[in-house]
């Protein structure tokens, strides 16, 4: 579990973060949205400990970051997975090789060792005759299974994904939202994914935060969602035709 008590994040003058307060669930996957510029990315970058927070605190199953030692935040950060925007695979080395690089930075496995983990989780992605291809050579959609095997390798308590779907087509995106919340129902992760994507909101939003200009200015369930009368919420969420439709339905259907 993630909790988040009251952090601001500012670059100079620009106060980014203007004190949020939330907290992530571990088993589920949460959903971060807003619009661009509303603060996702630095939210994001807070929660990774890649920015510090002038103000408030964030803690990891009941340890505050700020209150760690050096060699203990660099073993809270060996605890998280990410799944980058684009995949940001490298491109020189095999899906295998990507694969292992976690474990061979940061462990130290055995060959064998490292070659069973590999293929356990390459296999938990439903890739199993890749090993020896290179980015280049597959498509989108596998990319991002192999980013996917890249961050749980480790065996993470948290996973954070920026993205996961961009690029990808609808169909392939649901595949890949899907993988995400078995893989974080599975292994009980706690998983926060940064998403422009409305259909993974209403398909794997167990916890949605909205941002509004560095502000929580809403968060729940994706049931939830569709029933708020927050005005800020629904001009977002609801901005296409198609969406605003299915909200009417799922609202007359309950009725
Ligand atoms: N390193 C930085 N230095 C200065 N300003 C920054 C930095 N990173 C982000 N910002 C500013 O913080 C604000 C929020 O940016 P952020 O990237 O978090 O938005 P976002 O909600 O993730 O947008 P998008 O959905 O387009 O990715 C923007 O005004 C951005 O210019």
């Amino acid at each position: 579990m993630i909790e988040v008590n009251d952090i601001h994040k500012s670059f100079d003058d620009a106060h980014i973060l203007k004190g949020i307060t939330t907290s992530f669930q571990k088993g589920k996957t949460n959903l971060i949205i807003g619009q661009s510029g509303s603060g996702k990315t630095v939210f994001l970058k807070c929660l990774l400990g890649l920015f510090t927070p002038e103000e408030g605190t964030i803690s990891y199953d009941g340890k505050i970051y700020n209150d760690l030692t050096d060699a203990e935040k660099r073993d809270l950060r060996q605890e998280m997975g990410m799944v980058f925007q684009g995949s940001a695979l490298f491109d020189s080395m095999s899906v295998e090789g990507n694969v292992k690089f976690p474990l061979e930075m940061f462990t130290k496995q055995s060959k064998s060792e490292m070659q069973d983990r590999a293929d356990f989780v390459l296999k938990r992605v439903n890739l199993v005759d890749a090993h020896h291809k290179f980015p280049s050579e597959i498509s989108g959609g596998m990319q991002k299974r192999v980013a996917i095997a890249r961050a749980i390798v480790m065996n993470p308590k948290y996973l954070f994904c920026d993205e996961p779907n961009s690029g990808l087509d609808p169909k392939t995106a649901i595949v890949i939202d899907n993988l995400i919340k078995e893989i974080t129902e599975e292994y009980d992760i706690t998983t926060i994914i940064n998403t422009h994507d409305m259909n993974s909101v209403m398909e794997i939003g167990e916890k949605i935060l909205f941002l509004k200009d560095g502000l929580k200015a809403w968060e729940g369930t994706n049931k939830e969602i569709f029933k708020t009368d927050n005005e800020t919420v629904t001009d977002f969420v609801y901005s296409s035709d198609l969406f605003k439709k299915v909200r009417q339905m799922y609202i007359e259907e309950r009725n």
